[in-house]
């Protein structure tokens, strides 16, 4: 890579560098942010630049390769990376960021590209986003979207950035209109939730320790100690968060241990721990009394656990690096959390590059990892106990038809519904909990509370 480094757009130089890392070494978007702004010193404008425009383009890659596949001769694949890159970002300010005059995208752009990739691809990228510039200028649409009418999921595939697979199950499910409000909600930022540990803050001393910082919160609509906040906040560095009292989580994710109905002395199985959201709203839950076993396969995943839990002060909770699909505890549990590895559906607006890494054959592996997740926590459980069994995926195999065939196997369990332990709107006909982002306008979660039978007494039958 040239070493020049433009001084008049940092945020852009590094912006590219970075796109061309996630493409070129097919690296997590989030993991090449955070290296990047350890690695160089940008104002919190660049900073902000920065996440904008690799998020940005990271998220509508589609929609920008469709368009500009229409202004390059031999297509966009014939490119080197660091041309194609230069292309979505210029693109993408001209699409997307109506703050930036057209003229300077165009001008930003093509200097860092000559900076990164030499003259002949700033060159190119200047002629290609000069003509897209000027059809724009006249009111014109860069290029036309796919009809409506006569193919609705390469219309929404392309007009939101999606793949294909994903557009053709939300559409079968909820409807065109459905799917596109779906398709906009992931397609938007999401407000930093964080859940208030309740052993050590209140809800209204953070939310007015983040108003004196001048920082827009406020409380989530539903969960008791939710609390929203726009803009920037760095989490390690706020007290609050260093003093144990928050841990980020999303709202709809905060209200699943409300499905186990716990209370301080409970044995409590946690099988998919890691890293700890729901261990530690458990924790609080139980008032930090009684046994709390937090488990995963992840080593990684578990050290943040570990953090968290001594981080918000629990004492309860005892970490363990195991498979859940092997009982390790037979008939031990009063409750076990089964948070399962999922296709993540419902949380694709945390991450810009989620909808890129995921396959719709991926659903077969995963649903098999649920079903034996199930069949080793009916085993750890005892008679009378309950499991509840979560995602945060809106497909049907890893819910609810999950759930049913687990019941049509295990005579010795009976669903429980989730009316009363968490608000109505979120309760389905069938007791599951559920929430659909583009109805609730919060991060999609499923949940299903299934009881265990009691023994009989002892001489029965
Ligand atoms: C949805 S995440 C759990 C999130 C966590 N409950 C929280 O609230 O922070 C799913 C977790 O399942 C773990 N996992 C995947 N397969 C597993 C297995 N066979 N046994 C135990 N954990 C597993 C992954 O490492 C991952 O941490």
């Amino acid at each position: 890579m040239p070493s020049k480094t433009p001084i008049r757009s940092p945020a852009r130089y590094h912006a590219l560098r970075a796109l061309h890392r996630i493409e070129t070494r097919a690296a997590y978007a989030d993991y090449v942010l955070q290296a990047l702004r350890r690695e160089v010193a940008l104002s919190p404008r660049d900073q902000d630049l920065l996440t904008t425009l690799v998020d940005g383009v990271t998220i509508w890659r589609k929609t920008l390769d469709w368009v500009l596949a229409r202004y390059v001769r031999g297509g966009l694949e014939r490119l080197d990376p660091w041309t194609r890159n230069a292309l979505r970002m210029g693109l993408y300010q001209l699409m997307f960021l109506d703050r930036i005059p057209r003229w300077a995208a165009v001008h930003e752009t093509v200097e860092v590209t000559r900076a990164l990739a030499g003259e002949g691809a700033a060159a190119l990228v200047n002629a290609v986003l000069r003509r897209i510039s000027a059809r724009l200028e006249q009111g014109r649409p860069p290029a036309p979207f796919p009809s409506l009418a006569e193919d609705p999921v390469a219309h929404l595939a392309v007009r939101y950035s999606y793949p294909e697979w994903l557009v053709r199950r939300w559409i079968a499910r909820y409807g065109v209109e459905g799917a596109r409000a779906l398709c906009r909600f992931h397609n938007t930022p999401r407000p930093l939730s964080l859940r208030v540990n309740r052993l050590r803050a209140t809800r209204e001393e953070i939310l007015a320790d983040l108003e004196a910082r001048g920082l827009r919160a406020r409380p989530g609509a539903y969960h008791p100690y939710i609390v929203l906040v726009e803009g920037g906040l760095d989490l390690t560095t706020w007290p609050p968060y260093q003093e144990g009292k928050v841990i980020a989580q999303d709202e709809s994710a905060a209200m699943v241990p409300y499905l186990m109905d716990l209370r301080p002395g409970l044995r409590v199985l946690d099988l998919c721990a890691a890293p700890g959201g729901k261990t530690t709203a458990i924790a609080e839950g139980m008032g930090d009394h009684g046994w709390l076993i937090a488990a995963d396969a992840h080593f990684g995943r578990l050290r943040r656990l570990r953090e968290h839990a001594l981080r918000m002060g629990f004492t309860i909770i005892r970490v363990v690096q195991a498979d859940g699909r092997r009982p390790f505890l037979p008939e031990w549990a009063d409750r076990i959390l089964i948070d399962a590895p999922c296709l993540g559906t419902g949380v694709l607006a945390r991450r810009s590059d989620a909808r890129w890494h995921k396959q719709e054959s991926d659903l077969i592996g995963l649903v098999a990892v649920q079903r034996a997740l199930l069949e080793s926590a009916a085993r750890m459980l005892r008679p009378g106990g309950r499991i509840v069994y979560s995602t945060c995926s809106l497909e049907p195999e890893e819910n609810e038809e999950q759930i049913r065939a687990f019941l049509r196997d295990h005579p010795e369990f009976r669903l429980l519904s989730a009316q009363g332990k968490v608000p109505s709107p979120f309760v389905d006909a069938e007791g599951f909990y559920r929430v659909l982002p583009h109805v609730h306008h919060m991060d999609g979660a499923f949940g299903a509370i299934l009881e265990k039978l009691p023994a009989p007494p002892a001489g029965f039958g």
